[in-house]
């Protein structure tokens, strides 16, 4: 028997709010992040989709949308599990930069080959400067070499590849409903391992805020229908678009 997977990207921060690229910076959902959270609580409920286990990144939006989307769906007793291998993308040293900004200062090309090219990172970050995470006590346990100071997605599904394995996989062999909470990139690489989409075709893929995208699986854990089902589809199209087009 395999279970249900739900992926559920966290909802508007404060910093997809202010247009800036935020990767493992921990920043809040604003007001409209914790509505979307609440309506994919909602959806959970009206479609009776009803996880039996949780699995987030270490992230605060994350974490937020998870508990706030889990009280709606009257599911926030359930296990719960957190690794920073579900964390966003790391964006190096880009993180705390403007988006439309960084579009107008490096060009089209450059920009979207960070944001979206499947083997090119961004510049890497310094250790020590701003908006660096090397000493965050969260990441304490990883060893200094395997602490990422840029990532491309790429290097993300790498990283999140063996958490699928070890700790997600088990919970859907189980028979379980799972739900993953995490980020535009993070689950962007989930998407195209489920879905096996090509280095090129995953540059066009954007992953919506808020809104609960359910996955059937067969018993080699390939998805029942090709790109799962969101469970506002209409929303979800609209959405997307709102993240291709970020910076512009
Ligand atoms: O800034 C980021 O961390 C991500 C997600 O918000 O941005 P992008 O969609 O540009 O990869």
């Amino acid at each position: 028997m395999t279970g249900t997977l739900v992926l559920l990207r966290h909802g508007n921060s404060e910093w997809n709010a202010k247009n800036l690229f935020t990767g493992w910076v921990d920043v809040d959902l604003d007001a409209k992040g914790e509505d979307e959270a609440r309506r994919g609580g909602e959806l959970l409920k009206e479609h009776g989709v009803l996880p039996d286990v949780v699995h987030t990144s270490v992230l605060r939006r994350a974490i937020r949308t998870s508990e706030i989307a889990l009280h709606i769906a009257d599911r926030h007793w359930i296990p719960v599990k957190r690794h920073w291998r579900l964390n966003e993308r790391h964006y190096g040293a880009l993180q705390g930069k403007d988006k439309k900004q960084t579009l107008e200062t490096y060009g089209e090309e450059q920009f979207m080959l960070w944001r979206r090219s499947y083997d090119v990172p961004p510049p890497p970050i310094e250790v020590g400067s701003e908006f660096d995470q090397f000493n965050d006590p969260r990441y304490a346990a990883l060893p200094p070499e395997a602490r990422p100071s840029a990532e491309c997605l790429k290097d993300v599904l790498v990283r999140a590849l063996p958490y699928w394995y070890d700790e997600i996989v088990p919970d859907l062999r189980a028979d379980k409903t799972v739900l993953v909470v995490a980020h535009g990139n993070s689950l962007r690489a989930f998407v195209k391992h489920l879905d096996q989409i090509s280095d090129e075709a995953i540059s066009k893929l954007n992953i919506p805020t808020g809104i609960p995208l359910r996955y059937d699986l067969d018993d080699d854990l390939r998805p029942i229908t090709r790109g799962g089902l969101y469970l506002d589809p209409g929303a979800a199209k609209e959405a997307a678009a709102a993240v291709a087009n970020q910076g512009r």
